[in-house]
């Protein structure tokens, strides 16, 4: 006899329908309501597991992947991670080539998945044949049947944002959003969300977080990538020293900056006041949220949704370090709450 079993097939059943959450501490001071849709619940950890799943299961249905094909991409951050997690699943083979500079935790992270991790020098300019765009490129080509990522220059990026978080936004709120705030990197999340949304309704305002240290602020604004707004920042996910065809600028309203310092220590307040362990953009999320508010962006009829992309558990050698936090000098201000201390028990 047949017994009925409450299971999934797999993980891959799991990817979207993240939860909305409303934020009750970190936004007791703010004018109006605050949810957060909160990407962490996704199986990979962040909102990269939707974009992964959607252009792979794109490629097959064009007949371009087929069992042992090789996907390639050029990442060692969240997008990499849901890659290989979904190879494995789906019986890819997963190649990713990355910085340099990556971490090696990052980098362990990829391979304990999977993956086949090509280190590129982080030092030439993209064009060079050892850069991790040209490997990755290289490898395609030499490939057959591999296809290539290219999450900043695929329009399915913002294409599996329009088909998922969009609408399951605009369901969970029954249509009563009045403001969307999301991160920009590829540009594929608010892109894709909010072109759904201002769909449904044009009045909706759309809030792109931006770094200082990138472009795209000023090139919304202007027009003009400008080079003279590139250094180097520290928040991983957000800004970009070039500008994405993944973006489309037309449905964002407004950029907003953060800083490195701040969006640390909002994180950080995101897990301790909601209980919430959520990554550095979500952090650079909701310290945005508080400069609009400043500017009097909201009124009591307001309800806002903030994207958090991923897991706080990805950066523990990072924000959620307090050696790290104190060597970037972000422990140095007098308005900032010092770190616990760690009482030994001998
Ligand atoms: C941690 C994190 N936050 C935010 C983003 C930005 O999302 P998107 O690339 O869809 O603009 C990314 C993407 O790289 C990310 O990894």
């Amino acid at each position: 006899m047949e017994h009925k079993i409450n299971a999934y097939n797999n993980l891959l059943e799991l990817v979207g329908n993240t939860p909305l959450i409303k934020l009750n501490k970190i936004a007791a001071n703010l004018e109006g309501n605050f949810y957060a849709k909160v990407e962490g619940f996704n199986p990979g950890h962040s909102s990269k597991d939707r974009i992964a799943l959607y252009i792979i299961e794109e490629a097959e249905r064009r007949g371009i992947l087929k069992k042992g094909s090789t996907i390639i991409e050029t990442t060692s951050g969240n997008t990499g991670f849901s890659i290989a997690m979904i190879s494995i699943i789906k019986g890819y083979e997963c190649i990713l080539a990355v910085s340099s500079k990556s971490s090696k935790d990052k980098i362990d992270m990829l391979r304990s998945m999977g993956a086949k991790v090509y280190v590129c020098p982080a030092h030439v300019s993209a064009d060079d044949p050892r850069s991790y765009y040209e490997v990755a490129k290289r490898l395609h080509e030499e490939t057959e049947g591999s296809i290539y990522i290219n999450q900043y220059f695929n329009d399915l990026n913002s294409e599996a944002h329009y088909k998922s978080t969009g609408p399951e936004i605009w369901n969970q709120t029954n249509g009563h959003i009045t403001h969307l705030v999301a991160c920009s990197g590829t540009g594929g999340t608010i892109s894709g969300t909010a072109k759904y949304l201002k769909e449904q309704n044009p009045n909706i305002r759309v809030i792109g977080v931006d770094a200082y240290g990138s472009v795209l602020k000023k090139y919304h604004e202007t027009g003009e990538l400008d080079t003279k707004e590139i250094y180097p920042y520290r928040i991983e996910g957000l800004g970009k020293n070039l500008i994405p065809t993944a973006t489309n600028f037309k449905v964002i309203d407004e950029f907003i900056k953060v800083t490195d310092e701040e969006s640390a220590h909002t994180a950080r307040e995101i897990s301790r006041t909601e209980g919430l362990f959520v990554g550095y953009t979500s952090g650079a999320v909701m310290q945005a949220v508080r400069q609009l508010e400043e500017m009097g962006e909201f009124n009591e009829d307001s309800n806002v949704v903030v994207i958090f992309p991923d897991h706080g558990s990805r950066y523990m050698s990072k924000i959620y370090s307090d050696q790290w936090m104190a060597d970037q000098g972000f422990f140095d201000s007098k308005n900032v709450e010092e770190p616990q201390k760690i009482e030994f028990v001998k």
